[in-house]
């Protein structure tokens, strides 16, 4: 899995169609989607005119995409990801995740009342995953993995069948994700680390916190590298071995964020970064998590 990729949410269709286009002709390998982001339509564009061009061949491009939190049941499993091909313009995915261990009503995006969910006895993770294998089996996706889930809910879906490939989790500086880490250093799963430059359009969640961007000890080791704070963080991402998809659709950014490829950390930068965890969190969870939810922000990432 190329270990750095093009992050697609809140990219807007408008723009990410040329986003997509551009960061192929730049060299990015790996374009993370999701049925959710509502814009695959134009990614799978990009994509197309890629190879087209010869940017790229599709042999060696990576493309995730991800089950939205609406087809757990078995029955919607193939259908979403059959949407999700056709949107893209693809025959097969390289991998497809849960999106979140949460589960709605068929057809609700986001919830508006207690009735739109589905609990995890209604709708069980190890369900959702039996069909998730058998999309493996029929050639739709050639890896299967989840988001949003720790080790404890990892453990319980290896039980029912194979461990997933992949755990996509909100990682950078201030959330070093140590633990699950471990857990997949020792099991042998890829970590993808979402926000990785902190989520800067969602900066307001950070209160009185300076954005990640601007940290003092981000910005020194940018200088002293002549890189920039997006490299450093994208460069740190790489040098722990996890995967990382920084969002950018602006074409000088996904230029940039490509150019972290040549930055080197040493260890004495890595130690300093180190010092930074604090287990923050930018998306919290308060998209299925309030007060009409049956979920609680603190056991999703069980
Ligand atoms: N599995 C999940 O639940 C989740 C998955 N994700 C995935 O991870 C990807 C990345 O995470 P995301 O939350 O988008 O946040 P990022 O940490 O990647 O930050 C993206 C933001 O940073 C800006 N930006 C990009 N490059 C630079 C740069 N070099 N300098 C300054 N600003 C920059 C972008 O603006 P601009 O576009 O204008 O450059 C955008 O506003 C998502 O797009 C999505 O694919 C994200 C959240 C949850
Ligand atoms: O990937 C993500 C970003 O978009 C979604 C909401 O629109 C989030 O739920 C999710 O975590």
């Amino acid at each position: 899995m190329p270990a750095l990729g093009l992050g697609t949410w809140l990219a807007d269709p408008g723009k990410v169609h040329q986003a997509a286009r551009h960061a192929l002709e730049a060299g990015y390998l790996h374009i993370d989607c999701a049925a959710i982001y509502g814009n695959e339509e134009e990614v799978g564009q990009g994509i197309a005119e890629a190879i087209e061009a010869g940017d790229i061949t599709r042999d060696e491009l990576f493309v995730t995409s991800k089950l939205w939190n609406d087809s757990h049941k078995p029955e919607h499993v193939r259908p979403a990801i059959e949407k999700t091909l056709d949107d893209l313009g693809l025959e097969q995915l390289d991998l497809y995740l849960i999106h979140w261990p949460i589960a709605f009503r068929h057809g609700v995006e986001f919830p508006q009342s207690r009735e739109d969910y589905l609990t995890l006895e209604e709708a069980p993770l190890e369900e959702t995953w039996k069909a998730m294998m058998e999309l493996k089996e029929a050639g739709l996706t050639k890896h299967i993995g989840v988001s949003n889930m720790g080790p404890e809910r990892l453990q319980a879906l290896a039980e029912v069948g194979e461990m997933p490939a992949v755990v996509q989790v909100e990682c950078h500086p201030h959330l070093q994700q140590r633990e699950l880490l471990d857990f997949c250093n020792e099991h042998d799963i890829l970590l993808t680390a979402y926000s990785p430059l902190g989520s800067p359009g969602r900066q307001h969640k950070a209160g009185d916190e300076p954005p990640l961007l601007d940290h003092p000890t981000i910005t020194s080791i940018a200088d002293e590298l002549d890189a920039t704070s997006a490299q450093v963080l994208i460069a740190w991402a790489m040098a722990r071995d996890t995967v990382v998809i920084p969002k950018s659709t602006n074409p000088g950014r996904i230029e940039e964020n490509f150019g972290a490829l040549d930055v080197e950390l040493t260890d004495e930068h890595m130690a300093e970064i180190a010092k930074l965890d604090k287990g923050y969190r930018y998306l919290d969870g308060e998209f299925f998590a309030d007060e009409k939810s049956p979920y609680e922000a603190s056991k999703i990432w069980v």
